[in-house]
């Protein structure tokens, strides 16, 4: 090598070192502005929220991003609130607009959907303490910015100055032992962060000056605070089952089905609670809107006003209605012609009846036309069926007696003299109401549900559940049944594989019951001991019976009467009794019957003793203070703290030997299952009084 070849290409190496220097000093410097700012503007944040501290939540500050080594949460708060996960952001020019949140002409959504990432991850371990999914919030917080609060996907963005009003407008959801429950693992879920950011090149590390004062300069007046933590005391209360699950049920809340589902448990073990908790969840997360629905009108309302109170931001995207409304609603929107009028239908069959049942093969069975009647509308119309040879292939589920070739082709000209008549006086029945929708959609499908939860799936026909599925179909997580076979209370059934529809081991079982007290299930238990009836699967099958029943109280009463009179009496002692106990009042008193007329009765009794009372049939969730009396297919999936059963008669009760006729034994035990549903519905208190 010639002379002087060395000395060059040293001094060449240390210009390169020199650079790199410079460069790791420029990246050195940016960061330390991004941590500088960060530092700041994350410390207002904290000193924002400060004053939650008192009202019982916990700030988890600088805290590792699950699953990342570097990455960085702000804060976690976790409290009677719920827990938040929060990320503070310097960002100028930010607009949000559609639901996409522009830093200038940048589209940083994606930035901010990191966050929701974090919250569904952070809601998948809560979960396993039983944190209900929708109690983990992602907030991103603007600094130095107010007046803001708007939605991007699941993540909310407000102000530096309104981040506190908002945490603390969720009142207290959580009870302090939860709140404890749920630090405990949200603090093994988000580990401390020591390790200093990494530096690229090797170089000395620096002497680093001593970290800025904090900042002592207060973001809200002593008054600001002080309204927005009262905002939180005077949130509307919530129930536990709100926002606190048993970590089965919690699970259960976000797991994914690979096609239609169902949940099933004898009466009280939750099934509507995690329905309610999954809809707002789906809701949440998926795009479409949710349908809930049941066979009874009246408990979607109050389903709603439910869902209302857990979880406000997502009820305008679930849409409850009873499954004939749903199909009006449709037809009406379609333009399909439907006039739907029972009462004229009633005498379209009297006529029918007349003129093909009376003197035919079918008068001459034990069973009158209320029978054939019931077999029209559940069997043949409740499935659709279209031409007599159908019938005579369909396995009449939950129908004991047997029917001939002859009585089968004898109801099917019933049923053609029934459709005659309906047709001749231009009105629809129920049934009619069901298929004709089913019809509108198979013409034209409906689009914008993602998912369809049905609640008491067991009372619905196979056209309902058809009509229903259809909407869906086997899309993920789309269609959930909820239910108890135990609880059927309306004649015939379907099964799934009728519908069409395969569970393939998707089917779940909730078996603490939560509601009833041990005494009152055992004494409601009695009514179905040795009940076998055809569940939706397919198979025979008898009653699901809780693992757990963990409430105990007072035995039921029963109270033998001599007459209505002295009946009436004494139901309006024991609903004056009953509200004279610590922690009951009017408002949950249920007093449930077998017949609307019965229900009139006992409300005029209650009135004339200056009871508030309100008709179920007129009740839709809204709190009020008022007995609530009504007939016990209206009460379904409803509950109460005392329940009083008020038109039971000796018979109806105890251990009775079942009627030895088929048709007899099915009407019996479908009392008997009404009898339990209406048993069920007590949580402390039942009454019972037979005339
Ligand atoms: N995790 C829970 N913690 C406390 N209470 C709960 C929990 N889950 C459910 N409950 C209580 O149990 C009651 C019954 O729940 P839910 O109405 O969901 O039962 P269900 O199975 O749908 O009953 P049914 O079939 O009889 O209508 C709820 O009102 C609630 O008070």
């Amino acid at each position: 090598m010639p002379a002087g070849d060395s000395a060059g290409a040293e001094a060449r190496r240390q210009l390169a070192l020199a650079d790199a220097h410079a460069q790791a000093a420029a990246e050195a410097r940016a960061t330390a502005a991004r941590y500088g700012v960060a530092e700041v503007t994350e410390k207002r944040t904290a000193l924002a929220l400060a004053p939650l501290t008192a009202v019982g939540h916990h700030l988890l500050a600088d805290r590792r991003w699950p699953g990342s080594r570097r990455a960085q949460v702000d804060l976690v708060v976790v409290g009677p609130g719920g827990v938040f996960i929060v990320d503070t952001k310097a960002w100028k020019d930010v607009s949000i607009h559609g639901g996409r949140i522009h830093r200038g002409d940048e589209d940083v959504t994606d930035d901010v959907m990191a966050l929701a990432d974090l919250g569904y991850t952070a809601e998948g371990d809560l979960a396993e303490v039983g944190l209900a999914p929708g109690e983990v919030r992602a907030v991103v917080v603007l600094a130095g910015r107010q007046g803001i609060n708007e939605s991007v996907g699941p993540v909310r963005v407000v102000g530096e100055k309104d981040v506190l009003r908002h945490v603390a407008s969720f009142g207290n959801r959580l009870t302090p032992s939860q709140v404890d429950v749920v630090l405990g693992r949200a603090l093994t879920l988000f580990p401390q962060v020591n390790a200093p950011a990494p530096v690229n090149v090797v170089v000395p590390e620096p002497v680093v000056a001593p970290p800025p004062e904090p900042v002592q300069e207060a973001l809200l007046s002593d008054d600001e605070v002080q309204a927005a933590l009262l905002e939180g005391i005077l949130a509307s209360p919530i129930e536990e089952w709100m926002s606190f699950l048993h970590p089965y049920q919690a699970k259960l809340v976000r797991r994914s089905f690979n096609g239609p589902a169902r949940i099933r448990g004898s009466a009280g073990t939750g099934k509507t609670v995690v329905g309610l908790h999954r809809a707002a969840y789906l809701a949440r997360t998926r795009p479409g809107r949710v349908l809930v629905t049941t066979f009874v009108r009246t408990l979607p309302a109050v389903m709603r006003q439910m869902l209302g109170r857990m979880a406000p931001d997502v009820v305008e995207k679930v849409h409850f209605t009873g499954v004939h409304g749903f199909a009006l609603t449709l037809l009406k929107e379609r333009g399909v012609g439907v006039n739907l009028k029972p009462a004229l239908a009633d005498e379209a069959f009297a006529a029918a009846w007349d003129a093909v049942g009376r003197h035919g093969l079918l008068a001459a069975a034990t069973h009158g036309p209320g029978y054939w009647r019931e077999e029209i509308d559940y069997v043949l119309k409740g499935r659709g069926v279209q031409d007599v040879t159908a019938y005579a292939d369909v396995a009449r589920t939950g129908r004991r007696h047997r029917l001939t070739v002859e009585q089968r082709r004898a109801v099917w000209d019933l049923h053609r003299a029934y459709d005659d008549e309906l047709r001749r006086r231009r009105v629809h029945d129920y049934a009619d109401v069901i298929l004709l929708a089913e019809a509108e959609l198979r013409r034209e499908p409906l689009t914008g549900y993602s998912s369809v939860i049905v609640d008491e799936a067991q009372d619905l026909s196979c056209a309902m559940v058809r009509m229903l599925y259809g909407l869906v179909g086997d899309a993920a997580d789309g269609f959930t049944l909820i239910g108890d076979g135990q609880q059927s209370i309306y004649p015939g059934g379907y099964t799934l594989a009728e519908v069409g529809i395969s569970l393939a081991g998707r089917g779940v079982v909730m078996d603490v019951n939560y509601r009833n007290t041990a005494q009152i299930l055992a004494f409601a238990s009695r009514m179905v001991a040795d009940d076998e009836f055809a569940d939706i699967e397919g198979v025979l099958a008898r009653g699901d019976t809780p693992a757990n029943v963990p409430r105990t109280g007072p035995e039921p009463v029963i109270d033998h009467c001599r007459s209505w009179r002295e009946r009436d009496a004494r139901l309006v002692a024991r609903a004056r009794a009953v509200v004279r106990e610590v922690g009951t009042r009017p408002g949950d008193v249920g007093v449930l019957c077998m017949s609307r007329r019965a229900a009139q009765r006992a409300a005029e009794a209650l009135r004339a003793d200056g009871a508030p009372v309100v008709m179920l049939e007129d009740y839709d969730g809204s709190q009020t203070d008022a007995v609530k009396i009504g007939t016990i297919k209206r009460a379904k999936g409803l509950e109460f703290k005392q329940v009083l059963l008020p038109d039971v008669r000796a018979t109806q009760i105890g251990d009775a030997t079942p009627p030895a006729d088929d048709t007899e034994r099915e009407r019996w035990e479908r009392l008997r299952r009404e009898l339990y549903v209406a048993m069920t519905r007590a949580r402390d208190g039942l009454w019972v009084g037979v005339v």
